[in-house]
């Protein structure tokens, strides 16, 4: 659709808001196109795709189109269908009543035929147009709060497909190798708790029947709960997804990013995935270490990322050829290692935003010959996937364009140039591994999935599944160029390291983060990471290509813990914190289970802290049994852990002593509350009390105001103080009024507050309510009431000084 004019009636196209909005026509303006033309990058594709001529001007066409606008719904299954019936009902409507400037309705998003669930959705309708032009605005609002609060994920499509193709279950042990921003691994970490919620609900409710409760008729969801798909941890998720990045700004932007999932099961790593380390498992027998093996591993590499054309302009001017090749030897080199630590049977997922067999199908046959061939790896018959999604095979013969522009059907054909015009020197970066091998003709690389822009009007993407057939040693990267091709006059094979100096190689400007996140961009690494500073190297790389598959890496040396590397000057970032286990029998712990009359059947040997003294200072973590024994077993081993856990309870000032300074965190509270005694218990059932709750901040409860809290009004008026669970259980046949929640609630002397993040009260209020009026803290205007008094009373100025403590962000 492009640069086209809109009209349409006002700043509320979508609906939201109590406020005003007026019925001026608006309409959307054309801005100066870039220029899209790349005379090598059209000669390379023209050349290697052979596309009949009218399917080739649809290529171009759709490479220079702007991207459809497209999103997926995230987070658990009931939660995302909630906010995805929202689009439905709530914007859709508004957005068809919008027109382009000729006079054509704007087409609404659609689902993604072949996403599950119809959770993936796309829109004609650019980004831009969406975000800036006034009638769309508060479906852009919707997408800008849901976002931020983690239930809408902003993602190209066909970025959507690797972790598809997984075949990912509850309770897997997952990889993903080069994980930032963080969308993939966040669809990963989504399959991990598939079934999560119903499958606690039912356990819970078996645990109620043995105390004697009676919990009523089982729901639908209950009674279709599948235990036995993650069966050992009362229905919790048993998995585990190691999010992996070697940057580590990168890296913490994907624990901003997943981070919002709340997930126990989630450990981010800052490692080199060519030598991602092994990792130590407390083991079964005497004198032989255990390590973990993965069951499925997704490799979205670092590449060229010419598929991404459409949405990085900019790729236009500077696709340049040495992109990919300097890029070919690091992705073998990653594929490889995923290989090794894959367990047999599971799957790796190898995935380019790249349409260059450089870095697709040459990678793919490289890593098969270095593991040992087909015997070892195959690659897996994905066809039947996904139907609906329109995709052409890998193919088995292609060229290469060299440094210099010039296209290369084979290596005997570089060789015989290099032996009799250029005095023995290979053209640019060229190598063997770069070329459709003949010995490996018999390879099914027609299995591999290429993703075309104009095929469904998307980015251009590459994806394979291999699967592990058996355990292999790894042959030595030169041992397994010279069995293929060896050319002793050729530079490159005196050198094959420095060709994948990602510094080197990465022509492509490392994407721009905007809000969204959006990933599917090729962000090759702009600094060395084999070198430098050995001692952060956690494994050392010979090893990594001549070990058996079986065996462990050895790390070269500690330097996660802050004590272990005093005053070094680190690569990567500073030292992240360690994490410490407590003991169950610490006094915080017990101090906690009593005041929130937790039973006894909740884990307590899973809280961890982050501090070098082990003690409960600002924040207490949970995590699942795995992640302890992974984080506990590696102390030391010089793993790079830069975020694990789930923040269960937040140190908080408290009004007395007989209250506990640890309030449950509201990231923690989906997990703990099925757990929490009734003494701390309010339940809510109206829509309008939770609207006072969400809107108002420390509303007043003293001198009759808990009559204003209708249904709750007596609870909050009786309960103690502290923290205590807000159960949402809504009655009535709302359709916006159906979702069951647990909140913390703190109750101070003289008020309430939902322990909320800010945009997460305005994100609830959009949702549930429809409402963007701002929040009201009722404790500042009644601080900045008398402070226009003379004197304030010495009783009332301490309740504002402790009311004004217990925000979440402000002791987070
Ligand atoms: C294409 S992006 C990954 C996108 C990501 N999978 C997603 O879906 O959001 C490639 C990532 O690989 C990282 N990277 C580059 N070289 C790496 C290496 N040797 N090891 C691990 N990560 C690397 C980059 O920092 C970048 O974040």
């Amino acid at each position: 659709m492009g640069k086209k004019g809109f009209r349409g009636k006002g700043r509320r196209g979508g609906g939201g808001g109590r406020g005003g909005g007026g019925e001026r026509t608006q309409s959307w303006r054309d801005y100066p196109a870039l220029k899209k033309e790349n005379q090598k990058l059209q000669e390379f594709y023209d050349s290697l795709l052979q596309l009949p001529e009218e399917e080739k001007t649809q290529f171009w066409d759709a490479l220079k189109r702007e991207l459809p606008n497209s999103f997926r719904f995230c987070g658990s299954k009931g939660h995302a269908l909630a906010v995805e019936r929202l689009l439905r009902s709530r914007y859709i409507p508004e957005i068809v009543k919008i027109e382009h400037q000729d006079g054509r309705p704007v087409d609404p998003p659609q689902p993604v035929s072949w996403y599950p669930d119809e959770l993936a959705w796309w829109m004609t309708t650019p980004k831009n147009v969406v975000r800036k032009f006034p009638p769309f605005a508060a479906f852009q609002k919707f997408l800008v709060s849901e976002t931020s609060v983690g239930n809408i994920s902003r993602q190209e499509v066909v970025s959507m497909i690797p972790p598809l193709l997984m075949d990912l279950r509850p309770g897997m042990t997952v990889l993903d190798m080069c994980a930032a921003p963080g969308s993939k691994s966040a669809q990963l970490l989504e399959m991990l708790h598939v079934g999560e919620e119903s499958r606690v609900r039912k356990v819970l409710r078996e645990f109620a029947k043995e105390d004697g409760l009676d919990l009523g008729d089982e729901t639908k969801d209950e009674a279709e709960a599948d235990l036995e798909a993650d069966p050992s941890d009362a229905g919790r998720a048993t998995g585990l997804l190691i999010a992996n990045d070697a940057d580590y700004k990168r890296g913490h932007l994907l624990v901003h990013q997943l981070k919002r999932l709340s997930s126990p099961n989630l450990l981010v790593m800052n490692h080199d995935a060519t030598q991602f380390p092994s990792i130590k498992l407390p083991s079964t027998e005497p004198n032989k270490p255990a390590y973990l093996k993965f069951d499925r591993i997704l490799a979205d590499v670092p590449c060229s990322g010419d598929g991404t054309a459409r949405k990085n302009a900019n790729l236009w001017k500077d696709w340049q050829p040495g992109s990919a090749l300097g890029l070919h030897v690091t992705q073998i080199r990653i594929l490889v290692r995923a290989l090794q630590l894959l367990k047999v049977g599971g799957r790796v997922v190898y995935s380019t935003c790249s349409m260059n067999p450089v870095e697709n199908e040459s990678i793919i046959a490289a890593a098969i010959e270095r593991c040992g061939g087909l015997d070892n790896v195959e690659i897996v018959d994905s066809s039947d996937q996904l139907p609906g999604l329109v995709r052409r095979p890998g193919l088995k013969e292609w060229k290469i364009m060299d440094k210099g522009g010039r296209i290369w059907s084979s290596w005997e054909e570089v060789e015989k140039f290099a032996k009799e015009s250029n005095e023995g020197v290979t053209p640019g970066r060229l190598q063997p591994s770069m070329f459709p091998n003949p010995a490996g003709t018999n390879l099914p690389l027609e299995r591999c999935m290429r993703v075309y822009p104009h095929l469904q009007d998307t980015g251009g993407f590459f994806i394979t599944v291999l699967e592990k057939k058996s355990e292999f040693k790894a042959k030595p990267e030169n041992e397994a160029k010279e069995t293929s091709q060896p050319n002793e006059a050729s530079e490159n094979l005196d050198t094959p390291a420095d060709e994948a100096k990602p510094e080197e190689s990465s022509a492509v400007e490392e994407k721009k983060e905007d809000e969204t996140m959006d990933d599917a961009s090729p962000a090759a690494s702009k600094r060395p990471l084999e070198t430098d500073e050995g001692t952060e190297v956690p494994a050392k790389k010979a090893k990594t290509g001549e070990e058996s598959s079986a065996t462990a890496t050895p790390v070269s040396a500690p330097t996660t813990q802050r004590e272990d590397r005093p005053g070094k000057p680190k690569r990567n970032g500073p030292i992240e914190e360690p994490f410490k286990y407590l003991d169950p029998d610490h006094p915080t712990i017990q101090n906690i289970k009593e005041f929130y009359g937790l039973s006894s059947r909740f884990p307590t040997n899973r809280y961890m802290v982050r501090n070098e003294m082990g003690e409960p200072a600002k924040a207490i973590y949970y995590t699942t049994a795995l992640m302890r024994d992974i984080l506990t077993e590696n102390e030391g081993r010089g793993l790079k852990f830069i975020h694990g856990g789930v923040r269960m309870f937040m140190k908080q000032d408290a009004p007395s002593a007989e209250v506990c300074r640890w309030r449950i965190q509201a990231e923690g509270m989906p997990i703990l509350q099925g757990y929490v005694g009734e003494t701390r218990i309010v339940r809510l059932r109206k829509k309008e009390t939770l609207h006072k709750l969400l809107i108002e901040m420390f509303p007043k409860i003293t001198d009759g105001g808990w009559e204003n809290f209708e249904e709750i009004g007596e609870r909050v008026r009786d309960i103690g103080m502290g923290c205590c669970v807000l159960r949402v259980e809504p009655e009535g046949d709302d359709q916006e009024w159906q979702e069951r929640m647990a909140l913390p609630l703190w109750k101070s002397i003289h008020s309430l507050n939902l322990m909320l993040p800010k945009e997460d009260r305005s994100a609830m209020l959009l949702r549930v309510f429809n409402d963007t009026s701002p929040l009201i803290n009722i404790s500042l205007q009644r601080k900045e009431k008398k402070a226009a008094e003379e004197q304030p009373q010495e009783e009332e100025q301490q309740e504002i000084d402790l009311e004004d403590i217990p925000t979440p962000e402000g002791s987070d």
